[in-house]
């Protein structure tokens, strides 16, 4: 389905991804980890098409996207939702108009002048958020929930474009541990019920082993690895960070400290 061939990108003299190439086959949950300027970010922000390849190609069932231009390029983007690290939301605006706004490029100008949604747009939007568990949030702005709340806000605008992958660019490592959580099993759940690929950019190991079915290390533009969360060992971590024999995965660990964890928090509660 997903075919990336000897992808580079220049930054001057500097190959930020340096000759990458891997496939995927079928609506895999794929995470890349590497340290900070290991290329993870200008990877995802090429297959969306944000930032211009130097040379090579990615296919998506035989097409090239990189190729792609105007029209469909725009018409790529939005098969290929992207959320970020910030969750890039319109603070001042109601939730369920940030979540239209994933289809905004497909509004006539006339319809975005005057802030006109059809009926079953807006019952989309409503039926997403009830999904994601956010629904009562919908009148309120976005500036008002919490950040676990927002990234949930910013997936459902995503998924309001109906797409076929999700990338997401670091998309719990502005969340304290437990909506860092409840994030990535909303992820999880769309990639197992909806069968959509995500490619998720992570900085913990731990997240990495825990929801994906394939990692992808990266060091210095090149991967360095690519295998499953088993094969991920700690000397295998230790290669991808550079890191030497002091290398502690615990300390780039997101996991909730067992008395924290929302089930037992709430069995700690009806036990008191
Ligand atoms: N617009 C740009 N101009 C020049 N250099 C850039 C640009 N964008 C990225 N780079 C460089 O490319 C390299 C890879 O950066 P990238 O952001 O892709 O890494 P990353 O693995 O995503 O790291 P981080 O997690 O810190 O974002 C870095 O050396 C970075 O400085």
């Amino acid at each position: 389905m997903l075919e990336v061939k000897n992808v580079t990108r220049m930054f001057g003299q500097k190959a930020a991804v340096d000759n990458i190439s891997f496939a995927i086959d079928g609506p895999a949950f794929v995470g890349i980890i590497g340290r900070s300027g290991a290329g993870k970010s200008t990877f995802l922000r090429m297959m969306n098409r944000l930032t211009d390849a130097s040379s090579g190609s990615i296919l998506v069932e035989g097409r090239d996207v990189l190729a792609l231009k105007g029209a469909e390029a725009r018409a790529w983007q939005s098969q290929c939702a992207m959320i970020f690290q910030q969750f890039n939301l319109v603070p001042r605006m109601d939730v369920a108009s940030n979540v239209l706004h994933g289809i905004l490029n497909r509004r006539s100008t006339l319809q975005t002048m005057f802030n006109l949604w059809s009926e079953a747009d807006i019952l989309k939007a409503l039926e997403i958020l009830g999904r994601l568990g956010i629904a009562e949030q919908a009148p309120k702005r976005a500036e008002a929930l919490s950040g676990g709340q927002q990234q949930r806000v910013a997936i459902a605008r995503a998924l309001m474009q109906d797409p076929k992958i999700i990338l997401a660019d670091e998309p719990i490592a502005s969340l304290d541990p437990m909506n860092a959580q409840v994030v990535m099993d909303t992820l999880k759940r769309i990639n197992v019920e909806d069968g959509r690929m995500v490619i998720a950019n992570l900085h913990t190991l731990d997240t990495a082993r825990r929801y994906c079915d394939r990692v992808i290390g990266m060091r210095d533009g090149r991967i360095v690895f690519d295998g499953t969360p088993d094969q991920l060992s700690t000397g295998v971590a230790r290669d991808i960070y550079g890191a030497d024999e002091s290398f502690n995965e615990s300390a780039t660990s997101t996991a909730i400290p067992a008395d924290r964890r929302p089930d037992e928090a709430y069995a700690g509660a009806m036990l008191a």
